[in-house]
């Protein structure tokens, strides 16, 4: 069994960690105390909370919730697909419920991973996240997230059994099976395949007749997953090796990492241009034109230190998304 937290991190100084001196005192001596990497009590030296009201508690719990379920990417994701429904004509109850299921489903990954993680996070110097700091349990954010997810499957009936049978698919063998130990083996890109492959299913199964979507869309669809993992891995992966994360991107490492992360995102905007039947519009030129300069920037940067190629694939998975929701009138 691994050992853990690996002799790695207990070796490295809290300088080395780019710890603050108060935060890191806190988790050395929950370390060093024995209560699993979580300080759920004051340790010494930790900053001290005064005692908070009911009001005050019940309102940092919810700033706390708000903070661990990952709320730039559920956003941008509930986002993404509830324009994509827009524009493929689901209409405004429609494209509601569909937004509702899928940040239900964001809520839901998003918090199984933080409950997951919480000790390893401590370890790693993660105080963005509650679990880690010990604003909230772990045990707290496992109840959020099954919670999330009891409400995902109401939510996503809204369009019909098809298209929730796809969604669910992708909340449960995309984010929960992530979160559960994909992330942490060589395949750990699946699963974000399969979470984004399933979105434009999701839109198209809940149109009268159920149709649905083209290969291109749930390919791109697929490949922008991949990218968006690749990406989110990224800033990432010292700490995760540390405390013993091996997921693919882990494997290639991070020169490796850069340079593919934006390949393959130019490959999803590719797809989605070139792939509907017809000929492609203009529009469809300019974002590919965009994306294709965007990624060679990126890839053809020869400082292995620079933030640039990251950025680089950051821009290009926007350009990915502007696609999609450009190509929402086209998607069966
Ligand atoms: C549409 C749909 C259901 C998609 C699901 C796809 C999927 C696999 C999502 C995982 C989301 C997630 C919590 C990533 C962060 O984990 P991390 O532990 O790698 O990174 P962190 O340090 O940011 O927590």
């Amino acid at each position: 069994m691994r050992e853990y937290p690996s002799p790695a991190v207990r070796r490295t100084p809290r300088r080395a960690r780019g710890l603050p001196r108060r935060v890191s005192a806190a988790v050395e001596a929950a370390l060093e105390y024995g209560v699993g990497g979580v300080p759920r009590s004051p340790a010494p030296g930790a900053p001290t909370a005064r005692p908070a009201s009911g009001v005050r508690r019940l309102a940092a719990n919810c700033r706390a919730l708000a903070r661990a379920c990952h709320p730039l990417p559920s956003a941008a994701v509930t986002a993404m697909v509830t324009a994509v429904a827009a524009g493929a004509g689901r209409g405004t109850a429609g494209s509601a419920g569909v937004g509702a299921a899928v940040l239900a489903g964001q809520l839901s990954v998003g918090w199984c991973n933080d409950a997951v993680d919480a000790r390893r996070d401590a370890v790693a110097g993660r105080f963005d996240k509650p679990a880690a700091t010990g604003e909230l349990s772990p045990r707290a954010l496992g109840l959020a997230a099954g919670a999330a997810l009891a409400a995902c499957v109401p939510l996503s009936l809204l369009g019909g059994r098809e298209a929730a049978a796809a969604h669910l698919t992708g909340v449960v063998f995309g984010g929960w099976a992530y979160d559960l130990g994909l992330k942490g083996t060589v395949l750990s890109p699946l699963p974000y395949a399969v979470g984004f492959g399933v979105l434009p299913a999701f839109v198209t199964l809940g149109l009268p007749g159920a149709p649905w979507p083209a290969w291109w869309a749930v390919s791109g669809a697929a490949l922008l997953g991949v990218g968006a993992h690749l990406v989110n891995v990224l800033p990432d992966l010292d700490a995760d090796r540390a405390t013993g994360v091996r997921g693919l991107p882990h494997r290639l490492g991070a020169a490796r990492v850069r340079r593919i992360a934006p390949a393959v995102l130019l490959t999803a905007v590719a797809t989605m241009a070139l792939g509907p039947a017809g000929a492609a519009r203009p529009t469809d030129w300019a974002v590919l034109a965009a994306a294709a300069a965007t990624a060679g920037l990126g890839v053809g940067v020869p400082d292995a230190d620079s933030t640039v190629p990251f950025r680089a694939a950051v821009a290009v998975a926007g350009l990915t998304v502007l696609l999609l929701v450009m190509r929402a009138d086209t998607l069966t």
